[in-house]
């Protein structure tokens, strides 16, 4: 029987580390090159990730100038050596102009959309366990002409996942404790919120939720807090009607429909957050296992500011795992080698491990026939 807990892939991993460092290999794409991307890698990487191989998709001489200005200002600097690195070169086109450290263009978005590209082909036809992304800049993308509202959107259409989803995950270090929050929309103006909520984008997201849970984190009666969309979850509808109108039916559908799921909601935003604020700093026991965040930034304001430098976005619904930082291109603080990197060592950690229990789930655990 498969079994799919952490500390037991880990064990699998130590155990099996030369057959999984020949089987697992992840994608890592640069990002936008004029971004924070490279450093952040080249810190990433200083250390190397546990049981599996790293292959690096973008430029090469991008590496090796961030490698030098960054040694040059501090040579104590934990970096990678460039030298060390797989690195798949993506031939630059003539065409995509000059790309300037710190200067987002169309250049830097051509190719940071090039290595993408590059990265889900070779995914897709197996050489490649999983995908961990470099941020890119959606402007710098448009620039370019593609009119992608973000990676996730790309990643989607390419591998044909009707149902997607985003969602963040970040394990706390105060109590280890998993904060797992799903965006119900994600990259749509506040205005169009509410005409994006239907009942049956709440139910595609949740049912995603569950079987993520489930499969990727082996939660399988997961408790999960939906929140309302309102203040005060409209306030019996003083405040707006959503959650009167057909959040409360549709949650009670959702109960009949996920019997060993305990769903509440719509829980209002405002105090939504306060319980697993205090499970993240180990003050309380948590009470749910996931969060459904009705738009970006109120799932994400509480994600960032408990966990900018942990957590990790990762897209649900596709035929691989994709992982990613949750900063961006950071385009203000290039070349001062401040830019932090745990959050895409934990992008990394966390493409590993889920490529890991998606492999055992596959191919089964070995020691079972032990
Ligand atoms: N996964 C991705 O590809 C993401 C891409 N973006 C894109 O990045 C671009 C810039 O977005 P912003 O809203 O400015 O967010 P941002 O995350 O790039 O920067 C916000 C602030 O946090 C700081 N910061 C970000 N990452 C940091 C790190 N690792 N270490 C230290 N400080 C850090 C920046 O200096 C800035 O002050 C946009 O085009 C956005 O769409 C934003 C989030 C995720
Ligand atoms: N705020 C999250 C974000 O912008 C992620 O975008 P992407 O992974 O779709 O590029």
């Amino acid at each position: 029987m498969l079994k799919f807990q952490c500390g037991k892939c880990c064990r699998f991993l130590e155990k099996n580390a030369l057959s999984l460092d020949r089987g697992l290999k992840l994608a890592l794409t640069l990002g936008d090159p004029a971004g924070i991307g490279p450093e952040v890698i080249l810190k990433a990487l200083a250390a190397p990730v546990e049981a599996c191989g790293v292959w690096t998709i973008g430029s090469r001489t991008i590496l090796q100038q961030t490698y030098d200005r960054l040694r040059s200002q501090d040579p104590s600097l934990a970096l990678a050596n460039p030298d060390t690195l797989n690195i798949i070169e993506i031939a630059s086109d003539s065409k995509w102009g000059e790309i300037i450290p710190g200067v987002g263009n169309a250049a830097s978005g051509a190719a940071s959309f090039a290595y993408l590209e590059s990265a889900i082909a070779r995914t897709l036809t197996g050489e490649f366990s999983a995908i961990v992304t470099g941020p890119i800049s959606k402007t710098c993308w448009q620039a370019a002409n593609y009119n992608y509202p973000g990676q996730t959107e790309l990643l989607a259409e390419t591998a044909r996942s009707k149902r997607f989803g985003m969602l963040f995950a970040a394990k706390s270090p105060h109590s280890n404790w998993m904060l797992i929050t799903l965006l119900a929309t994600t990259h749509i103006s506040l205005r169009q919120v509410p005409d994006a909520l239907t009942p049956e984008l709440l139910s595609e997201k949740l049912e995603l939720l569950i079987e993520c849970l489930r499969a990727d984190f082996g939660i399988e009666t997961p408790r999960i807090a939906v929140s309302g969309l309102n203040p005060h979850s409209g306030e019996n509808g003083k405040l707006g009607n959503e959650e009167q109108d057909w959040m409360i039916p549709w949650l009670e559908t959702q109960r009949d429909r996920f019997e060993q799921v305990q769903l509440d909601g719509p829980i209002p935003p405002d105090t939504l957050w306060v319980k697993p604020g205090k499970a993240w700093y180990g003050l309380a026991a948590p009470t749910h296992d996931a969060y459904l965040a009705m738009y970006h930034d109120q799932g994400l304001i509480p994600v960032k500011l408990m966990a900018f430098d942990k957590a990790v976005n990762t897209t649900i619904g596709l035929p691989f795992v994709r992982t990613s930082p949750d900063h961006g291109t950071a385009f203000d603080i290039v070349g001062r080698g401040i830019a932090d990197a745990s959050s895409m060592k934990s992008a990394l950690e966390l493409g590993r491990e889920l490529a890991t229990r998606r492999a055992v789930a596959k191919w089964g655990d070995p020691r079972d026939t032990e």
